[in-house]
């Protein structure tokens, strides 16, 4: 069996009394489209907070394309092609759109901290953000500063964000809140463009959205998997109409 390209084993984490992950398991093939849903407070964002490193497990491993990956530090998992996008958004808004890009590329160079080099000659960082921005239908304000963008626009420029690091696999957490019925459409679409060599895990509580998008679903509840399926079968499943339907 080929290495998925994230395999999750009994991760389990604790804030003091309170298991917020409780054995969690699951293995996500390459290139596959996994919805990951549940109620408030559930623990999706608790999970891929330790998929991305932002938060150690207590117990449990994660494996990408193989290689654990549970002990190593965020920009190290970065560097292995995981990339996030967060449910608050984390730009600068008095930078342009453009610098935005560039910056969370930046991120990931050995060079960071010599920024006059950056400047002098990284026309390769620019055209890459620039491609970026053009994949989320942002071509034209590279030159905008974030402040004067819409929420919609500033959604679509953290999804280039993250695209322009080239990621293997790409986190989304609840990427379509607050968007308008006609803003979500049109990020879902980009959705639906991104190349099968990169695996999408997505958090998302608009399920017209999210459904159309899933091949695969795990519902989460109490920090437990409570069903895990294809999309029929998870949607059909007594136990995910009484926990996230409230049925
Ligand atoms: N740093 C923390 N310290 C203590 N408790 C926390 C911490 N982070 C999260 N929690 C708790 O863990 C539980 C799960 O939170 P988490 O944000 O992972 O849920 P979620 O499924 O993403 O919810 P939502 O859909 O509301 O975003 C909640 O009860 C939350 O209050």
């Amino acid at each position: 069996m080929n290495a998925a390209a994230l395999e999750i084993s009994g991760l389990t984490k604790r804030f003091g009394g309170l298991v917020v992950t409780r054995d969690v398991s699951m293995r996500i093939a390459p290139g596959e489209r996994r919805l990951i849903i549940g109620p408030n407070g559930a623990g999706k964002t608790t999970l891929f907070n330790q998929i991305t490193g932002d938060l150690q497990p207590n117990s449990g491993c994660i494996r990408m394309f193989g290689e654990d990956i549970t002990k190593l530090k965020t920009r190290h998992r970065v560097a292995r092609g995981l990339a996030r996008t967060y449910q608050i958004l984390t730009l600068f808004p008095q930078e342009t759109l453009l610098h935005n890009v560039v910056l969370s590329l930046l991120g990931l160079r050995l060079e960071r901290w010599d920024p006059w080099r950056i400047l002098a000659n990284r026309s390769d960082l620019f055209d890459l953000a620039q491609d970026s921005l053009q994949q989320v239908g942002l071509g034209a304000s590279g030159r905008r500063r974030v402040a004067e963008t819409s929420y919609g626009e500033r959604r679509r420029l953290e999804l280039a964000m993250a695209l322009a690091q080239k990621p293997k696999v790409l986190l989304l957490d609840e990427p379509l809140a607050g968007l308008s019925p006609e803003e979500r459409n049109g990020v879902s679409e980009l959705f639906a463009a991104i190349p099968r060599d990169v695996t999408i895990i997505m958090i998302e509580h608009d399920m017209d959205v999210a459904l159309a998008f899933a091949e695969q679903i795990t519902v989460l509840h109490f920090g437990q998997v409570i069903v895990e399926g294809t999309r029929s079968e998870v949607v059909s499943d007594p136990r995910t109409r009484e926990i996230y339907l409230g049925e």
